[in-house]
């Protein structure tokens, strides 16, 4: 079944590997950005990706990183995909490419307009992922969405009783959660997997109906 899959971002505690092994979504994320509070030291980041389910892929966040200390992260194995989330232009993207073939790219675009959506449907990224902000928990207006022809990543303000309205009215290839399951700023088990079964169920309930509604 293809679905939409889901990334739990921001883990940075060793209790963090065992919720996301639990729930299982397709993605868990580590924020290499020192001035987030989900910062995760590089040097702690093999010792948490042996502990995550190697099933579940894992995703470096990086705000105005170099293109060496992306490039050394990625070769030290802790993370398969760079998802870049500061002003990184198409030549930045490129370069580090250069640097690393094969490596999976993301870029974060915070959308406030049909102008921010239109850079997003031309970025050389090999996925968009279209966010309000930076791990803030708030999310943009998803009606901007319903012209938009590329596949995307949804992130900003999800939780697990909004997800299948996201699912629903946007139909994004994955969804990116952080604050939405936390609860006093650190990750929450039960949420964690609330959002993944919410995700999974919505998949489950439409294909159901399509199969129903061809008789
Ligand atoms: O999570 C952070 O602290 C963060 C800091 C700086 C840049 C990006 C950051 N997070 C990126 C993500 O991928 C978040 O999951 C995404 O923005 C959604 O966050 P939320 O609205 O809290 O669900």
């Amino acid at each position: 079944m293809s679905g939409t899959k889901i990334k739990i971002c921001g883990l940075f505690r060793p209790q963090d590997a065992k919720y996301v092994n639990d729930a299982m979504p397709d993605y868990a994320g580590f924020v290499f950005y020192e001035k987030s509070r989900r910062y995760l030291p590089p040097e702690e980041a093999s010792k948490l990706r042996e502990a995550i389910d190697p099933k579940i892929r894992t995703v470096g966040v990086f705000v105005g990183s170099s293109k060496e200390q992306i490039a050394q992260i990625y070769r030290e194995g802790s993370i398969s995909i760079i998802q870049l989330h500061g002003d990184e232009n198409d030549a930045y993207l490129e370069e580090l490419r250069g640097m690393l073939p094969g490596a999976e790219i993301w870029k974060a675009h915070k959308i406030r307009s049909e102008k921010t959506l239109e850079a997003a449907a031309k970025c050389v990224a090999d996925r968009v992922l279209l966010d309000n902000g930076c791990g803030t928990g708030e999310r943009f207006d998803w009606s901007l969405l319903l012209s938009f022809r590329r596949p995307f990543i949804l992130a900003g303000g999800l939780t697990p009783e909004n997800i299948p309205e996201a699912v629903k009215l946007c139909r994004p290839y994955a969804l990116d959660v952080s604050s939405g399951v936390e609860t006093d700023g650190v990750k929450d088990g039960y949420k964690i997997l609330s959002a993944v079964r919410a995700a999974r169920k919505y998949e489950i309930s439409r294909i159901q109906a399509d199969s129903q509604s061809c008789g």
